[in-house]
């Protein structure tokens, strides 16, 4: 049986103020704490803006929330002269547990590379924190059907050099692209079957006791109406949530997946 604890990270890409943030959080902590959320059954994570972070920080601190937060990139850089650079260390001063590398949206607007992500994820996981790596094809990989042989390449590059214990403690996010704020979900099958092709190629990296502790989300127009029935398979391990992250109720309800129906099988 998995070990892996399922985690639902809300990705609030480039939307919310500090003000806006610290109304979201509290929204999102009473609701969870009014349906007795078991943080146990799925970890929460909000990854908002970097301007949000103090704010998020100081609510979690002095609320003593179980809700945990992260950035949505870092500096490959150690600091210095990198203007506009968010430094690892900064963001581990911050309290962040999570930073997400590679995004889609970074690797398409912003020409992030494999190396790139790579270097990243070394970064964060020197600076004590867990980096999410995306990885994720497009439309035109999907219809070429190369879609798994392409992610996996992402893998191979965005996780080069890394140790077995660095591997088995970091998360991975699967989104294909074409599935990002489309509403076009993909089906429970199509997740499963590349994130079983990522913790297969895990297991040829790194091994199977390494595989077996990797978490594997998978992110794409996640909804509570869609996440029960992506969560029934064996090698999802949680979501990254865009747009369904913004409302309080409806991020609740997908951190709490394990009470909603699979509508999938019919229930
Ligand atoms: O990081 C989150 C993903 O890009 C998914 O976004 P979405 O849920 O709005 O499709």
């Amino acid at each position: 049986m998995s070990t892996r604890t399922p985690l639902m990270a809300g990705n609030w890409k480039s939307n919310l103020n500090h003000h806006e943030a610290v109304v979201l959080v509290q929204k999102l902590a009473w609701t969870l704490s009014d349906k007795k959320h078991d943080y146990a059954k799925s970890e929460v994570v909000v990854v908002p803006p970097f301007t949000d972070l103090r704010s998020v920080q100081t609510l979690v601190d002095g609320d003593r929330l179980q809700i945990r937060y992260g950035a949505q990139d870092v500096s490959q850089h150690d600091g210095g002269a990198y203007t506009g650079e968010i430094s690892a260390a900064m963001l581990a001063k911050l309290g962040c547990s999570y930073v997400v590398a590679g995004h889609s949206e970074r690797r398409e607007y912003h020409r992030e590379t494999d190396e790139i992500v790579n270097a990243k994820t070394v970064k964060t996981l020197a600076a004590g924190m867990t980096p999410i790596v995306c990885v994720g094809e497009g439309l035109d990989v999907r219809q070429a059907g190369e879609h798994v042989g392409y992610t996996l390449g992402q893998i191979d590059g965005s996780l080069a050099g890394l140790a077995a214990e660095q591997v088995a403690g970091l998360v991975i996010a699967y989104e294909p692209v074409w599935a990002i704020g489309t509403g076009e979900v993909a089906t429970p099958e199509d997740a499963q079957e590349v994130c079983a092709a990522i913790r297969g190629r895990l297991a040829e990296t790194w091994g199977d006791d390494t595989a077996a502790s990797t978490r594997i989300l998978y992110g794409g127009s996640v909804k509570a109406a869609n996440v029960a029935a992506i969560m029934a398979k064996p090698d999802v391990d949680g979501a990254l949530v865009g747009g369904a992250s913004l409302q309080a109720e409806e991020f609740a309800a997908i951190a709490r997946f394990y009470d909603l129906p699979d509508l999938s099988s019919g229930a």
